[in-house]
């Protein structure tokens, strides 16, 4: 006999279930593996639970007759974790200081649960029991369900299927150890359809291979090669016949010749459809040659390898992305890339498709739940090798990942802020890759201070792309210095510049991006006789004046309300509008040029399903002129036909109270200067700042990542901050305003004067009220990680639930906001 207990992970909502129960491994259930997804009895009810770990003897503080047995495994695609998922799960329960059931619920997807269902099912050897049952209504309910698919009905096909209530009968063959109970995932059902399909049986660059050497002679064949190649993935032979015109011949030959496969497949609800204009992959540029050889070596290594591509915007990241995947599939491994952003994962995925095909799937939070399932299954079934996706898809059950590209790697999106575990996805694809001894392709045109540190020493590969693509020039820098009009007393909002700038490019048909940094910088109501503001009553900001709804709306909780005619202190009706955000950039500048088509791309305008997509589209074919957005047009995006940028206020990221600052200001100018120039015409970018001499500013206009950075790690080291040190940052939240303050003053002095342990304040957050709670913090420093979160443990488990109430732990915090 094998082991016969079982440690779970139950997925319930109790706050104080932290660690693993257990339970009993029957019998029929002996082959259950770690990571399996199981039904158990909870309480009086029934609850989902994931193995992590199997023993002999149960734990000694538990009496063997209590336990109970494990109901049954959940059947289907996708319900079990992974091995490398559930490891990557337990390094982030270390890593983060939360407990296994935190971090493994964590890493459960959520659109799971929801969609189990439940039917009965013969146990074999039912046959030889039948004389046994003397009843016909038990009786028919056995033949009944002998004659369904593997054996099985849920109780709701099975009454109609006997014309009558099924409960009692079932309950009592059940007892009687004539039936049980299944679960499964179950597939979605999407009215899918089976058709014939032909795919390839090569990647992308072995088939154009093949096509140039039938292109004389065997035209028709070629054709079918680059019209897979293009489309990708299996497509049905009546659409490859109708809209591509290939012959039958055609696909047996090369059927033959092992280069495609015809199989049965199931369309999906979201068919692609062929393109005509096949993509060609573009001859790679020396330095991206050198990169990708140095990943082929690392790809061959077969052991977990980190490095970082650092290319200068437009270098052509994403194609050194392409071909490492294509690697990574000929060595019959998968790949998985994270994006840091909703928008990017749009023209990622177009890209992706239009060279990989069908076999990339995608997953972000806008998916519908049906959707998300649909690609968490595709991807557990191994129907995908590549994985696109955001922050969560790092824990996608991918078999065998040989890959791991992380995109934009400095982006602050990368942290999970709520609900604990607080991981960076960046470390966490680190983990993962070291669980399947996979390599992580880091790339940003502004690494982290923290990562190119690493590179730096030679802790990661490093694999730098200097030039554009084609060598082409990044575009010139224009600071504008907006005091200067401010003092004429000119409207700070465009510079006459940037007006002069806008009028050109729209006579020469070429496009404009507008940037303005969300951030500490939108529409507010200011009164003019009093100087009143109208704030959050649950946190400390100012309410958000959306115009077009005439509504106050706090950007932090979402609190609302319609915005007042008159001034609740003076009672005058002065009260105006004041600062600015995109709905009056917007405003203006169809004022000021009436027929310029423009695009605004922010929170509010991407609300619906797809919109990113549709208006990245819109904007790339050419439909629209001007594209003003907030961050989330600020990176990644490639446009050949923007030769304009201009930042409406460079320095709104300059003053935030956090260590990371100047790092995000940097960063965040390079990033949107990049988005001009990328095509034939060169690029122009305007910075508008108040704040011209700025180091970051300065920097950023010279696009010149090392100066910043040789003067930041200097700061860092001298300052104490990562990557010297590792920092935990404790929040103490409460509705009482003093509370937060007491209990981290309690804990501050239970840490005491600890060798290479410094713990700064506690002092108030610099967003003091949150949600209603006010908030305090205390930061710890050490240079050494474990020791930090030794410190940590022996700190919070020195407090009582009282004191400890309200209290969260940030590791590695991204800001200490
Ligand atoms: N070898 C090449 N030859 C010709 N064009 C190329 C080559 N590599 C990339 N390109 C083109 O250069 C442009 C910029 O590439 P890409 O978007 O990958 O840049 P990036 O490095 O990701 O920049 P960013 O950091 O700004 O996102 C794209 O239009 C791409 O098609
Ligand atoms: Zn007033
Ligand atoms: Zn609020």
């Amino acid at each position: 006999m094998g082991a016969v207990y079982a440690s779970l992970i139950v997925n319930v909502e109790v706050p104080d279930l932290k660690q693993p129960l257990t339970y009993r491994v029957p019998e029929d259930l002996d082959e259950l593996t770690v990571g399996d997804c199981v039904v158990v009895p909870f309480g009086r009810q029934e609850a989902i639970g994931y193995v992590i770990s199997r023993e002999d003897e149960p734990p000694k503080d538990l009496d063997p007759a209590v336990i109970k047995p494990i109901k049954a495994k959940v059947l289907g695609d996708g319900a079990s974790l992974p091995r490398a998922v559930l490891q990557t799960a337990q390094w982030m329960a270390r890593e983060y200081l939360t407990d296994l059931a935190t971090a493994v619920r964590s890493v459960i997807p959520d659109a799971q649960a929801a969609h189990l269902t439940r039917r009965v099912q013969l146990l074999s050897g039912w046959e030889e029991r039948l004389p046994e049952l003397t009843t016909a209504s038990h009786r028919l309910v056995i033949e009944t369900l002998a004659g369904c698919p593997s054996e099985a009905a849920t109780l709701e096909e099975l009454a109609e299927l006997v014309a009558s209530r099924v409960d009692s009968p079932v309950k009592l063959l059940r007892e009687r150890g004539l039936l049980r109970d299944i679960w499964t995932v179950e597939p979605p059902r999407t009215g899918a359809r089976r058709v014939k399909a032909a795919r390839l049986l090569v990647v992308w660059d072995d088939a154009e291979e093949a096509a140039k050497v039938r292109e004389a002679k065997a035209p028709a064949q070629a054709k079918l090669l680059r019209a897979l190649a293009s489309a990708g993935g299996a497509i049905a032979v009546s659409k490859l016949v109708a809209e591509a015109g290939v012959s039958p011949a055609a696909l047996k030959k090369l059927e033959a010749d092992g280069l495609i496969q015809t199989e049965t497949i199931t369309e999906r609800r979201r068919p692609y459809s062929l393109s005509t204009s096949a993509v060609v992959a573009p001859e790679l540029m020396p330095e991206q040659k050198v990169a990708l050889d140095e990943i082929k070596r690392r790809l061959d290594s077969r052991a977990h390898n980190v490095a970082l591509l650092y290319g200068v915007t437009g270098s052509g990241k994403t194609e050194v992305y392409l071909r490492a995947i294509a690697e990574t599939r000929r060595r019959g491994r998968t790949a998985l890339v994270l994006v840091p952003e909703i928008a990017l994962t749009a023209q990622v995925v177009d890209s992706f498709r239009s060279r990989i095909g069908d076999r990339v799937a995608v997953l972000h939070s806008q998916l519908s739940v049906g959707e998300r399932r649909d690609e968490w299954q595709r991807i557990a079934r191994g129907e995908a090798d590549v994985v696109v996706g955001a922050r969560s898809a790092i824990f996608c059950p991918l078999p065998n990942v040989g890959l791991i590209v992380v995109d934009e790697e400095h982006e602050g999106s990368y942290k999970q802020d709520q609900p604990a575990p607080r991981y960076h996805a960046r470390e966490v694809a680190i983990a993962r890759a070291r669980a399947t001894g996979a390599t992580v392709i880091l790339g940003s045109a502004t690494p982290s201070v923290e990562t190119f540190w690493r590179a730096e020493k030679g802790e990661y590969g490093f694999l730098p792309l200097r030039e554009r693509a084609l060598s082409r020039p990044l575009p010139s820098v224009e600071i504008i210095d907006l005091r200067e009009g401010f003092k004429k007393g000119q409207p700070a909002l465009f510079a006459p510049q940037l007006l002069e700038g806008i009028t050109e490019r729209l006579a020469k048909r070429e496009q404009t991006i507008l940037f303005l940094n969300r951030r500490g910088f939108s529409m507010f109501l200011l009164c003019r006789d009093c100087g009143y503001t109208t704030r959050c009553p649950n946190c400390e900001v100012s309410l958000t004046y959306h115009q077009r709804s005439a509504r106050l709306v706090c950007h932090h909780c979402n609190y609302e309300r319609p915005a007042p005619d008159m001034c609740p202190t003076c009672n005058g009706n002065r009260l105006r509008p004041f600062g600015i955000g995109t709905e009056k950039i917007e405003t203006e500048i169809k004022l000021a040029f009436p027929t310029a088509r423009v695009i605004r791309m922010d929170r509010d305008t991407t609300m619906e399903k797809n919109a990113h997509m549709k208006m990245l589209r819109q904007f790339r074919s050419g439909e629209a002129d001007i594209l003003i957005g907030t961050q989330m047009v600020a990176k990644g995006l490639d446009f050949a036909g923007v030769t304009l940028v201009g930042v409406i206020s460079a320095d709104t990221a300059l003053n935030l109270p956090d260590f990371r600052a100047s790092e995000r200001a940097f960063q965040l100018l390079t990033q949107v200067a990049g988005r001009a120039g990328r095509g034939r015409k060169p690029g122009h970018v305007i910075l508008q700042s108040f704040n011209p001499e700025h180091e970051s500013i300065a920097a950023a206009a010279e696009h010149d990542y090392e100066l910043f950075y040789k003067r930041e790690i200097v700061f860092r080291e001298e300052l104490g901050y990562p990557p010297f040190a590792r920092l935990a940052n404790i929040i103490a939240q409460d509705e009482d305003e003093r509370l937060p303050e007491t209990r981290l003053r309690v804990l501050a002095e239970r840490l005491g004067d600890a060798e290479g342990l410094r713990v700064l304040g506690p002092a108030p957050c610099p967003l003091s009220r949150l949600r209603g709670k006010f908030r305090w913090h205390l930061l710890l420093k050490c240079a050494d990680g474990d020791a930090l979160r030794a410190h940590v443990r022996r700190g919070m488990l020195s407090l009582n639930s009282s004191e400890r109430f309200g209290l969260t732990v940030d590791l590695d915090p991204m800001s200490l906001l």
